[in-house]
């Protein structure tokens, strides 16, 4: 593996569908493999001359499953295997082929795509390796959907949380995953996992934009060169659409984990690579320069924080030992040197169970064969033994579900060596690797090719040394032509590049508006009416929760109505009540929807420690046209969806109300409220005077 190593892009297009034969439609992509180019045709008229993109490898439609897995896949694969981290991202519009790339069709071996075929191959890396490596390969399998992450492989848990600790970087909290000993067991598990989807395959268009499944594979190698080391590479799987990808370009995207679930895949720690606002998530293919150099500086992860081999051998160590010592008698100790002592305690021990119970079945005999001894006795004697038997079969069963185990965990220790696949897989793997040759000498040609291309410009400058006068008017108008193409092509490239960048612009500069004009009603109502005081006590209680990117409030639980509780309005008349316990006017028994904020969540404590002297209270209406709520449409409130009364704490008079609708906010003092008129004298300022 390189030192930095960049990206790949790959581009594979698929085959027209009958569908598409039958529409008579035109194909409009030329593909160049040998160059690895891709030139777009427009189909309209007059239209600019076709565009062309270059790639690290192009795939046309006669390509086959496993030319494609052994230019894409097999290499990164073989790093994982090699204790690096790897991701096959397959991405493309939805119906481009990303699911026959990934998947293909299982049951037909030529037609099996990435996904088994890089379970096969990791299976008989295993088996080819030496004796001397043990291996523990683990899957998992998670989900984002719609924003959540799920896990499909324990699809009753919930959602699940991204976390990220300095040790073992970021990670899933909670997702599970499993130790697979082969290649059925590993698609076994796939397929359990994509029963769990969120949505069935008949929304399957649907469900491709909204989720996004991760398949990850950890393979975790131990022996061979590196004695005690623990190398431990990660494989994830994943196919996206466009609008999925584009959606993580966007700066408002708090709410995408996308992100940093691509940067986590990338090496595993920390989210601060910034690939969430890198070209890398621009469909466009025309960023393929920038997208190439972004490059990774890949490592092995030696001895990671996670992994598990070492307590697979180390409980397979123990329950060996136990078992040694069940057999032997008393217990077994290992010395500083690795020699292992037995320690013997009690002599009787020694004898074999299997004695010991034909021991207690003759003395179970002679008992029922004493003729002069009473029954009683006799009976008593007889439990005795009885007693000792049922111990001694306890023994026997424990001793049974200790070698069990020990059986199912050696099980999944995979030890090099052994083969995992049967002969045509061998055979299969070995033309595989064969392929791979051929495609690394083909890609060199390729390398070589495009040299040469580069080659030709400097010609052309070499030929500006002419032998006559019509040799120089032919050169240079060649030339010129050379020149004019692309400045052609240049242009409509600045142009695309331009309308590109101003989309981008234009949907930066919504958002800013948009965030602003949020902002500045949220700086409205704070400064109008929250009190300083409560103010500053939600600041002192709020914390940035960095990984899931949002502000918490601590103590919410004791917050507005989780405190008071919601009551109910009386139908078609705004009703007042009394609250006969503190004699004040409730306003919660006016609006059915009202919200107590914060700081009144606390206003007995505010009121006693704090000495406030101010409360205030959201309202909103379910109802904008005021019909429902009686005698409030008379006063204008009812084209207002939401109000905000700032109300006097000792004397509950409310001095201030915020009336606002989508459209207005109408702000006013409140002169002659009292509350023992309730809401008679009052309306809202802007609409009712
Ligand atoms: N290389 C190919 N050769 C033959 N058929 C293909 C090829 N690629 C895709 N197809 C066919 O084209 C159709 C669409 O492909 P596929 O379902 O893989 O697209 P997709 O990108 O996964 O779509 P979605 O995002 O909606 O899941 C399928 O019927 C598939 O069998």
């Amino acid at each position: 593996m390189a030192e930095r190593e960049a990206v790949k892009v790959i581009v594979r297009c698929r085959p027209f569908s009958e569908k598409e034969k039958a529409g008579g439609h035109s194909c409009i992509v030329e593909i160049n493999k040998e160059l690895a180019t891709v030139a777009i045709h427009d189909p309209r008229e007059n239209a600019d001359p076709p565009k062309t993109f270059t790639f690290d490898s192009v795939f046309d439609w006669t390509s086959k499953q496993m030319d494609v897995y052994n230019r894409t896949a097999r290499p990164i694969v073989e790093s994982v295997l090699n204790g690096y981290n790897g991701t096959v991202f397959a991405y493309g519009q939805t119906g481009t082929g990303k699911t026959f790339s990934m998947e293909g069709i299982r049951d037909v071996p030529e037609l099996r795509g990435i996904i088994p075929n890089a379970f096969e191959h990791i299976f008989s890396h295993i088996s080819l390796s030496s004796a001397s490596t043990q291996y523990l390969v683990r899957a998992s399998y998670l989900e984002i959907y719609n924003e959540d992450i799920l896990d499909l492989l324990s699809p009753k848990a919930g959602k699940l949380e991204l976390k990220e600790r300095a040790d073992v970087g970021v990670y899933v909290k909670d997702l599970k995953t499993f130790v697979i000993k082969d290649v059925e067991e590993m698609d076994r598990l796939m397929t359990f996992g994509n029963k769990n989807r969120s949505v069935g395959a008949t929304e399957m268009n649907a469900r491709s934009s909204r989720s996004h499944s991760i398949f990850t594979i950890t393979v975790e190698a131990r022996g061979g060169e590196e004695e005690g080391r623990i190398r431990a590479g990660k494989l994830h799987l994943t196919g996206a659409t466009g609008d999925r990808l584009k959606e993580a370009t966007k700066i408002n995207l708090s709410l995408s984990a996308l992100g940093n679930v691509i940067s986590s895949l990338v090496d595993g720690k920390s989210s601060h690579i910034p690939y969430r606002d890198s070209k890398l998530t621009s469909p466009a293919s025309y960023n393929y320069d920038e997208t190439s150099l972004l490059c990774n500086k890949p490592k092995i992860n030696e001895d990671p924080k996670d992994a598990m081999l070492r307590e697979f051998q180390e409980e397979i160590k123990r329950l060996k030992q136990q078992l040694e010592a069940a057999e032997h008698g008393g217990s077994m100790v290992e010395g500083p040197d690795g020699q292992k002592v037995q320690v013997i305690e009690e002599i009787e021990e020694i004898e074999e169970i299997e004695e010991m119970a034909q021991e207690v079945e003759r003395e179970k005999m002679a008992i029922l064969e004493i003729k002069d001894m009473e029954e009683s006795q006799k009976n008593k004697l007889l439990e005795e033994v009885e007693t000792r038997a049922r111990e001694l079969e306890e023994e026997r069963e424990a001793r049974h579900a200790v070698a069990n185990k020990l059986a199912q965990l050696e099980e999944k220790l995979l030890v090099g060596g052994v083969s995992l696949l049967d002969k045509e897989a061998q055979i299969q793997l070995e033309m595989a690797q064969k392929a791979a040759e051929l495609e690394e000498q083909k890609r060199k040609e390729r390398e070589l090719q495009r040299e040469l291309e580069d080659h030709e410009e400097t010609n052309l400058q070499i030929e500006e040394e002419y032998a006559s006068l019509q040799e120089e008017k032919e050169a240079k108008t060649r030339k010129i032509k050379k020149l004019w193409n692309m400045l052609v092509q240049n242009r409509s490239e600045i142009k695309d590049l331009q309308e590109e960048h101003q989309r981008e612009r234009e949907d930066l500069l919504d958002t800013i508006r948009e965030l602003t004009r949020e902002l500045k009603l949220k700086m409205l109502t704070i400064n109008s009416f929250v009190p300083d005081e409560a103010l500053a006590m939600l600041e002192e209680n709020a914390e940035y929760d960095e990984a899931a990117e949002k502000w918490k409030l601590l103590h919410v639980s004791h917050a507005g109505n989780n405190i008071r509780g919601k009551r109910s309005l009386v139908s078609g008349q705004v009703s007042v009540e009394l609250d006969d316990e503190n004699n004040v006017w409730d306003p919660l028994c006016m609006f059915p929807d009202a919200y107590l904020s914060y700081d009144v969540l606390l206003g007995s404590e505010v009121k006693k420690k704090r000495n406030a002297s101010y409360i205030s209270i959201l309202i909103s209406l379910s109802n904008g046209t005021g019909s429902e709520n009686g005698n409030l449409s008379d006063f204008g409130w009812g084209r207002h969806r939401c109000f905000v009364l700032w109300m006097d704490f000792e004397t509950h008079h409310y001095s201030k109300i915020l009336c606002l609708n989508n459209e207005s906010i109408h702000l006013g003092q409140i002169t002659n409220s009292t509350t023992q008129v309730g809401w008679g004298g009052m309306g809202c300022p802007g609409c009712w005077k």
